[in-house]
């Protein structure tokens, strides 16, 4: 490594090995390495594999911006095609057991190869990222991936502060603070008591067991976005809004992506079709449809004849869902109108004028990302803090359409409404005022994460937090010798370039 990279305070990022909680962290590294960090980035080795085939991670640190991003991934103990990695009980407690002790002998490795780590961040699911800090002496933060809202919703779930739908009472409302009414089947779906994903409520709501352990909580949102929830929840949380991460204006850096999988090219199909022509269907990571719904949504794209570009994503093979078919002779029927792929770069045509809505099932990323490119969403969610995206997508952000309320409806939407819904997203009154709506959030957004915006100011006060506490950090530790940037007086009357070495007995 150059000694350029070496000279750089250090910060080490933990991801749970899922597409929607990587892509947010390892884009929050970079904005962090374009301050002037070193970053690296880690995740379970089996992640790392799929990582390093679809896309151009090398061995070097990565120069972003004034810093250094790079990769390390560390080995969950399973053998390759261990099944137990789709269960969540199982698995979030082999990658506590194993982190718990491959985490600190990589900061140790770190520290001998004379680039101390100074702070650890990890995102939800392995809260247990902040006691490694903690018995190691380091400071530690986490990065919420999901919105204020939903961070709202189970912290009152959690500390039992207002009644959430319960087996006597499944239909009741909650009413949290600064937060529209949320229906029943609007709140996070994990919380229900009938959920079928326990496991997700588990995971979700293992990290506000270790809340008072991280000294910050930065999320993937935005001040002007959730502006009420964010102020209330501040008074509570330690909270810092950085989102929307995927903008990073300075350092777009193209080349450092996390996808699982390599994105199918859509573009030079997308660049043949007229400005607001295709409607672009994905359901995220994690989200099955099932077969009979799958076709509705076949016909309905096919009935109202507008283009689209549809993503369909093999299933885990070990995921226990069995793999989507077309109907027969869609592909036929749809003929250039349609295109159909494993994985798109969802960022790139989220950004492509040809296209004109979005049916999403609203998991956090795809909504933030929606929001910041200006596209109108159809909204399609399933479960977990997709239906109280889809909430505040249509009824509070008013650039979205309602398709469905959810699985726990356990209700088929039909052709027809897909139909109506699309055409509704696509031409005429309603269509254009969303598209108004979502431009004027795209502004917005594009606001906070320039210099001096919110998000910016916030991730500037974050950066120079961790260099505040890593001096603290080499002090206490009497490491050898760690270089941080000097505050602005010192620098004045020092004769070197801003940076001043410590030298600790
Ligand atoms: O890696 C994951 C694995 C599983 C999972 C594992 C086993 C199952 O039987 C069902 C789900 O759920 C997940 C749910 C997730 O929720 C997704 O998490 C995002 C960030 O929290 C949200 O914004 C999205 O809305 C939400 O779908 C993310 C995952 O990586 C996973
Ligand atoms: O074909 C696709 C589908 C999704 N994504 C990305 O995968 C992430 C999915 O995260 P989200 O929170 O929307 O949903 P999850 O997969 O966690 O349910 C987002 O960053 C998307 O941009 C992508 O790049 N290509």
């Amino acid at each position: 490594m150059g000694s350029d990279a070496e000279s750089l305070v250090h910060v080490l990022l933990v991801s749970f090995p899922g597409q929607g909680h990587v892509n947010p962290l390892l884009r929050l590294g970079k904005r962090l390495a374009s301050k002037g960090l070193l970053v690296t980035f880690t995740t379970p080795e089996s992640i790392g594999k799929q990582m390093r085939k679809a896309s151009n991670i090398g061995d070097e640190p990565a120069p972003v911006g004034d810093g250094f991003i790079r990769f390390e991934f560390f080995e969950d103990g399973w053998d390759e095609d261990e099944p137990r990695r789709q269960d969540l009980d199982q698995y979030l407690p082999q990658l506590e057991k194993v982190g718990k002790v491959l985490i600190p002998e990589m900061i140790r490795r770190n520290a001998e190869r004379n680039r101390p780590i100074s702070c650890l961040i990890n995102n939800p699911f392995i809260p247990w990222v902040s006691d490694v800090a903690e018995s190691l002496g380091l400071p530690s933060a986490m990065l919420w991936v999901q919105s204020c809202a939903c961070f709202a919703a189970y912290y009152h779930y959690y500390h039992g502060l207002v009644p959430f739908p319960s087996e006597s009472a499944m239909e009741i409302d909650v009413r949290l603070p600064c937060m529209p009414l949320l229906k029943h089947d609007e709140v996070p779906s994990f919380l229900y008591p009938t959920s079928p994903y326990p496991f997700l409520r588990r995971a979700i709501l293992g990290q506000y067991k270790n809340l008072d352990k991280p000294f910050c909580i930065l999320m993937d949102t935005f001040q002007e976005l959730e502006l009420e929830i964010i102020e209330y929840m501040s008074k509570i949380c330690p909270i810092k809004t950085v989102g929307p991460l995927f903008k990073n204006p300075k350092v777009p850096n193209a080349n450092v992506r996390g996808d699982f999988m390599k994105a199918d090219d859509c573009v030079g199909w997308l660049d043949s079709k007229p400005a607001g022509s295709v409607v672009y269907v994905s359901f995220g990571s994690v989200v099955y449809l099932k077969q009979d719904q799958w076709d509705e949504i076949a016909y309905g794209l096919l009935n109202s004849n507008v283009n689209f570009l549809w993503v369909m994503k093999p299933p885990h093979k070990d995921s226990g869902y069995t793999v989507l078919t077309l109907p027969e002779g869609f592909l036929e029927k749809a003929g250039d109108k349609g295109k159909v792929v494993q994985w798109s770069p969802q960022e790139q045509v989220l950004a492509h004028p040809a296209v004109a809505a979005f049916v999403t099932h609203c998991g956090w990323n795809s909504s933030m990302e929606a929001l910041a490119s200006g596209m109108p969403i159809i909204a399609f969610p399933q479960w977990g803090d997709q239906v109280t995206d889809a909430k505040y997508l249509v009824d509070v952000f008013k650039v979205g359409v309602r398709m469905c309320r959810g699985e726990a409806e356990d209700k088929l939407i039909t052709r027809d409404v897909v139909e109506k819904c699309l055409l509704e997203a696509t031409v005429g009154e309603k269509a254009a005022e969303m598209k108004r709506n979502a431009l004027k959030w795209k502004a917005a957004a594009e606001a906070a994460v320039a210099e001096g915006g919110s998000s910016d100011r916030n991730i500037q006060a974050f950066v120079d937090e961790v260099k505040r506490r890593s001096v603290e950090v080499a002090l206490a530790k009497g490491s050898k010798s760690t270089v941080v940037e000097a505050p602005a007086a010192a620098r004045e009357g020092a004769a070197t370039n801003g940076k001043v070495e410590l030298v600790s007995s």
